[in-house]
């Protein structure tokens, strides 16, 4: 039987919007959250990072606004990786990956919040359940060039072989997602896609939100 709190969680995944201010082409990135809630988004996930990432009061300032926007549209806000951020603002989750604070100890304080995890092998994602991990983010699915760390392409088997493996915690597929390639991710076995660049980047960042949504809803 699957429990409520997972067909809650999997409710949030189908269209997984991620970004920070260096995602948005020098756009604001409050428009563009505005924008892509329009479309349809389903969770969001503040992540400031890379070289031009803001710091210190300026990064507060701006997930304060960001989780504004997503309270008034009931929209759940996920902070990557900062912790300290996430129980600053009470934040609604966060999401960790291998080389982030241990996801046990953060379920440790943190009980009611949704936690990710991010797995690349069988290993990762048991332990990542054990430690009390909502959803599992596995990718990158296809090449990115929104993290420049990513591990290798793992393509939509990875998601096939975790379900065949017969893990059934809810998982969301990330890494170049697009939305026409999005219905293979979700016919793989995910619940959902988590996209950066697609969205935030777009020319129409409504439109774009909502071929996610067309293609994760088939
Ligand atoms: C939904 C989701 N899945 C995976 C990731 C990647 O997390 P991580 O491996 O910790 O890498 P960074 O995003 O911190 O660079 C994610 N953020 N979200
Ligand atoms: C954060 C992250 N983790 C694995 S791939 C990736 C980047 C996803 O961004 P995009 O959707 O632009 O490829
Ligand atoms: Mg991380």
């Amino acid at each position: 039987m699957v429990d409520k709190r997972t067909e809650q969680i999997k409710e949030l995944l189908p269209v997984y919007f991620i970004m920070g201010s260096s995602n948005c082409n020098g756009r604001n990135p409050v428009d563009v959250l505005e924008e892509a809630i329009a479309g349809g988004i389903t969770l969001f996930q503040f992540r400031e990072k890379g070289e031009s990432a803001l710091t210190g009061k300026e990064k507060v300032r701006l997930a304060e606004r960001l989780q504004k926007v997503c309270q008034e549209n009931h929209i759940p806000f996920i902070v990557n990786d900062d912790f300290e951020l996430a129980i600053e603002l009470d934040a609604d989750g966060i999401h960790v990956g291998q080389d982030d604070l241990a996801a046990v100890i953060i379920r440790e304080k943190f009980s009611n919040k949704i936690l990710g995890v991010s797995a690349h092998t069988i290993e990762e994602a048991e332990q990542a359940i054990k430690d009390g991990a909502d959803y599992l983010g596995l990718g990158p699915i296809y090449p990115t060039r929104s993290k420049d760390d990513a591990e290798e392409v793992a393509g939509t088997e990875i998601i096939k072989r975790f379900r065949d493996h017969g893990i059934t915690l809810p998982i969301v597929g990330i890494g170049g997602i697009s939305p026409e390639s999005a219905e293979q991710v979700i016919q793989a076995g995910a619940d959902g896609v988590a996209v950066i660049s697609s969205i935030a980047s777009s020319s129409d960042v409504e439109e774009t939100a909502k071929s996610f949504l067309r293609a994760t809803s088939k």
